[in-house]
Parts: structure tokens; C-alpha cells; sequence
């Protein structure tokens, strides 16, 4: 959990403070600060993965946005406050139970975990609880977890120890336990481990089972017989710690009062945004601000809306930006036209804050998610050939001015169509895709990471001598050697062999991407299963045993 109990405190006080206010004053715009602070501290309960008080706080949520009504429509109903404020006390007693048992301060818990600008050379450990009564069948997966920095510990159903930790995921295997009573058994653990992930195993493949599980509190399930990749999969994907960049939205409006709400809104909601009152010089902005969305007023005194959105679309890097406009325009055909010329979606002043907030975010996934499929490979999720070249020259460029260090790395899987050939191409791409986890898991967030060719990856550390890439991509050559990759009742290893070549020896991406094919070519050369620097007298290669 990276929630701070004191920031999720500060969060409930603030929200405790816009309901007395209502109370106190019951007018719509009171409302209307009250239902804004409750939806950002419900996005903020599951950004933070505070999941026992997330259903609380959804709970008073769904309320309050029924009740938004317009001006007429306040003070509310005597009874309908009442509801509100049970509500509210509810969410306000989980927190504090949440605090009470969560309350160690996070530096402390934290002390000692793995420094994320640090080069990495020692796993970043993760821990996850397997709770079930018969591991013996799971062993192949959980000890293969180890390899990716995730450190299992079983625990049996009726022996689970009595202090609460604090374990970011919980592995429940179903299997073994009577049909009528493990629903039970994982509600208990939900209310328990509020914050965790708790995913189900072996999980009956029926719809009421499976109902059963969710609501009882896993947040993901696997029927029985699911492939241990994708299980596996999945349990990386959770462990994955890399925090997403803040949202950017552009807001192109003359109002000022307009504005100052809009951007109001969304810095509640932990949106980023940056406001332009004049039209002509939305291009500027777009480049100089890279925004994820652009909020557009349709009627400005030197152009209107459409047209800025029109001459947006005319370059190609601004195509899919959503834009989405503001505008008192009731007129469904009007809309419609706007929408054909280059608009996403409309939304009609007086706009409802909440509602604002939920259609940015989605368009803001949706555009994200189309970015990371024009710029990552589909199998790995890793930077595809042409935009690891593109971060390579950019984190050169860097180094260059900041006079550092920085080693690029070409990897490449050995004897694969040996692979391929006894295993199938299925199986020679889940050796492929671990070793991307693998990578992923062991690297830096400010490392690139790029599968550059079928089975070759190119990584580039920063502020990284060869010395060091050495150690790095060694240790993580042993480590992906000791990887049992299963194959029907069986499994097998694979290897890989990498070429390093480090700034400043060699000045341009092209040269450091050469040499390092080169020193790749000497790994295979000598024997495979080896790094080799470009420019070194030396080698990573352990003899087997
Ligand atoms: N499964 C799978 N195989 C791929 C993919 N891309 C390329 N390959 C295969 O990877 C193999 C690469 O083989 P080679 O370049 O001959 O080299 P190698 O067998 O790895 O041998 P060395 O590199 O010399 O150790 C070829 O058989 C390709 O078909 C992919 O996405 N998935």
C-alpha cells in the first residue's frame, strides 16, 4: 500500500469539512463542492489501492451523484441528509479502523526497500502471500516468481498469522475447500487485508462461482485450468510499481470564471492543466505543453471552437489528441457537426464537475492506451524497434549535456530457433516474454527497455558505466538461465548473450547500437550465455555447476 495513513487522514477531514459546510449552508453550490471532494477521494481510494474503504466511500458516492439535481433541488429532504450523514460516518469509521491497523508511517515500513534512481543490481523484492492447502502443485510458478524480484510466502487457510500485515497481494487457491464455505473464507481475508490485491485460484469456472468470488472481495479471479503465463502475467503486471505520469489538459476558454472552476476540478482530481484564453495560440501550447486532452470552449471572440479544433487536426502528431468542447449549445444537430469536425465529445454548460472529471479520465485512458500500442510491441508491452531508437538518441542527447555516463546493451536469446523448432512458436514467446518481465522487473524506470527484433532487446542504462552495465546485465543473465520455462509436464532453460557498449567511448546512438551488435557477435563467438563489453578485456561467462 503507498497510501500515507496521514494523507488519506488530511483527504477524510477535508471531505468531513464540504459535508458540515452543506450542512450548514444546504445550497446547490455547496452540494457541489461536497460531491467534487468525495469523487477525488474516491479515484484517490483506488488509485491508492485502499480497497476495505473504497467500498464505503463508492457506497456514499453513488448516493450523493443521484441527488445532484440543479439549484431547486436543495436543501435536500430532511430523511435524504440523515441517509447522507449515516453514510459519511460509515466511511469516516473505516478510515479510522484502516488507520488503526495500517498506521505505521510509511518511511518506516519503506526503510531499506530498494532505491529507484539507485542502478540496479539487487532485486527489487516484492512479497506476495500464497494461501492454500496444497502449494506442492503451485511450486513451479511461485518459485519461478523469485527470478522476477517476487518473494513468496505460503500461508495455510487455518493457520493465517494473527497480525495484520502489511502484504501488497494475497494468492487464495480455492481448490480443496468446501464448496458452501470459501466464499467466507474470502471475505474475512477481504475485510483483513483491506489495502491488498487478492486474486483467486482454481476458482470454479461457473458464472455463480465466480459472482461469488468477486463480491465476497477478489479483485481478479482465474477458473480452474488457466495457463500458469497468464497467471503469471498477471501477478507482474500487479508488482509492476511504475507510477503513471500526471494527466495534462489543455483548456482553451476566454471565460476566466469558466476556467478557474475547470481547473479547479481537475487539480482535485490530481489532473495537471494549463489554460489558454485565446484560440491562436492553441498550437504552441499543444507543442510546448504535449497535452493528453484539450478542453475547448466552442464560442471565443477571435475564433470558435471548431474552427480551433479543425486547424489542430491539420497536423498529423495533434490527430488523435481528444478534444473535448465546452459549450451552453443545447443543439443536438449543432453538436453533431461539431463532433464530425474534429471533436470528441461535448459537454453542456453548466457542466457537472464530476462528470467532466469522469469524461477526461476515460478519453485521457483511452488516448494513452492507443499511444502505448502505436509505440510498444504487442508481446512484451516493451518500447517497439523505432521508439527505442528514438528514447536511445534522446537519452544520449541528455547525457551528452549533462556530461554522464550511459551504456546500451543489444540482448539476444540463444539457440532460439532451437527453442521454436522443440517447442513451438506459443512457447518461444513466453520465453521472449520473460525475459521482457524479467528486464522490466530488474531495470530502472528511467532505463529504456525495447524489444528491438524478434527475439533481440536493446536497453540503454543513463549514468551507467560499462563497468556497471556489466554487473547488471550479468547478474540478470544468471538469473534469466535459471528460469524454468514449462513445457507440457516438463520445462527447460534458455539463455541469452548480450554486447555492451557505453558513452563516451562512442559519441551517436549508431555507433553505440554497432558496437554493441559487435561485442554481441563476440558473446556468441566464444560460447553464448555472456556479456561482453565493447572495448574490455572481459567477460561475464560462468562455466555451468
Ligand atoms: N516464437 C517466436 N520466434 C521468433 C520471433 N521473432 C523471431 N523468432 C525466431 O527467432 C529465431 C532466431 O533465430 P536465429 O537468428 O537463427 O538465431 P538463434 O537460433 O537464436 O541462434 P543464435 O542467435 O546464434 O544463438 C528464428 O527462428 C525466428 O523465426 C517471435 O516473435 N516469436
Amino acid at each position: 500500500m503507498s497510501c500515507s495513513p496521514v494523507e488519506l487522514n488530511q483527504k477524510c477531514s477535508s471531505l468531513v469539512a464540504t459535508w458540515r459546510h452543506y450542512r450548514g449552508n444546504p445550497t446547490f453550490e455547496e452540494f457541489v463542492e461536497f460531491a467534487v471532494t468525495l469523487n477525488s477521494f474516491c479515484e484517490f481510494l483506488i488509485a491508492k489501492s485502499v480497497a476495505g474503504v473504497t467500498h464505503a466511500g463508492h457506497d456514499l458516492e453513488q448516493l450523493a451523484l443521484t441527488l445532484f439535481g440543479t439549484s431547486e433541488s436543495h436543501p435536500l429532504p430532511e430523511a435524504t441528509i440523515e441517509t447522507l450523514q449515516i453514510k459519511v460516518d460509515t466511511l469516516q469509521q473505516a478510515i479510522a479502523e484502516f488507520i488503526a491497523t495500517h498506521g505505521k508511517p510509511q518511511e518506516e515500513r519503506r526503510a531499506g526497500g530498494a532505491n529507484a534512481t539507485a542502478v540496479v543490481d539487487i532485486p527489487k523484492q516484492r512479497e506476495v502471500w500464497f494461501v492454500g492447502h496444497a502449494p506442492a502443485t503451485w511450486r513451479e510458478m511461485l518459485s519461478q516468481l523469485s527470478y522476477f524480484g517476487v518473494r513468496v510466502e505460503f500461508q495455510h487457510w487455518d493457520a493465517m498469522p494473527p497480525v495484520i500485515a502489511d502484504v501488497p497481494l494475497l494468492l487464495l487457491n480455492i481448490a480443496g475447500l468446501e464448496a458452501d464455505s470459501w466464499p467466507e473464507r474470502v471475505r474475512e481475508l477481504r475485510k483483513r487485508f483491506g489495502s491488498s490485491d487478492l486474486i483467486g485460484l482454481s476458482v470454479p469456472s461457473d458464472f455463480d462461482s465466480l459472482q461469488a468470488a468477486l463480491t465476497a472481495g477478489c479483485d481478479h479471479c482465474f477458473p480452474e485450468g488457466t495457463g500458469m503465463p497468464i497467471i503469471l502475467a498477471k501477478i507482474l503486471e500487479l508488482n509492476d510499481n511504475q507510477e503513471q505520469e500526471d494527466y495534462r489538459v489543455l483548456v482553451v476558454e476566454d471565460s476566466h470564471t469558466a476556467t478557474r472552476l475547470i481547473q479547479r476540478t481537475l487539480e482535485e482530481n490530481g489532473v495537471d492543466s494549463h489554460a489558454i484564453d485565446d484560440p491562436r495560440f492553441v498550437l504552441d501550447a499543444m507543442k510546448s505543453y504535449n497535452p493528453d486532452l484539450i478542453l475547448m470552449d466552442m464560442y471565443m471572440p477571435t475564433c470558435t471552437g471548431v474552427e480551433a479544433a479543425r486547424v489542430i487536426r491539420q497536423h498529423p502528431q495533434f490527430l488523435s489528441v481528444p478534444i473535448v468542447y465546452l459549450s451552453g449549445e443545447t443543439d443536438v444537430a449543432l453538436q453533431i457537426d461539431a463532433l464530425r469536425l474534429g471533436g470528441d465529445h461535448f459537454l453542456t454548460k453548466p457542466f457537472n464537475p464530476v462528470f467532466l472529471n469522469a469524461i477526461v479520465k476515460s478519453k485521457i485512458e483511452r488516448y494513452r492506451a492507443l499511444r502505448r500500442s502505436m509505440f510498444h510491441d504487442s508481446l512484451t508491452g516493451l518500447l517497439n524497434h523505432t521508439s527505442s531508437k528514438r528514447s536511445l538518441d534522446a537519452a544520449l542527447a541528455n547525457a551528452t549535456k549533462v556530461d554522464s555516463p550511459l551504456s546500451v546493451a543489444m540482448i539476444d536469446i540463444d539457440h532460439f530457433k532451437r527453442v521454436n523448432d522443440h517447442y513451438g512458436h506459443p512457447i518461444g514467446d513466453q520465453v521472449i516474454r520473460s525475459l521482457a518481465w524479467l528486464l522490466k522487473q530488474r531495470l530502472r524506470r528511467n532505463d529504456i527497455i525495447g524489444r528491438y527484433g524478434g527475439e533481440e532487446f536493446l536497453v540503454a542504462l543513463p549514468d551507467t558505466d560499462g563497468e556497471t552495465a556489466f554487473r547488471v546485465l550479468d547478474r540478470i543473465r544468471r538469473d534469466f538461465s535459471q528460469i524454468k520455462h514449462p513445457y507440457a509436464d516438463n520445462s527447460f532453460n534458455s539463455t541469452f548473450s548480450s554486447g555492451v557498449a557505453s558513452f563516451p567511448q562512442w559519441k551517436y546512438g549508431e555507433d553505440l547500437v554497432k558496437e554493441a551488435d559487435e561485442a554481441l557477435y563476440h558473446a556468441k563467438r566464444r560460447g553464448r550465455n555472456r556479456v561482453v563489453v565493447a572495448g574490455m578485456e572481459r567477460d561475464g561467462y560462468l562455466a555451468p555447476g
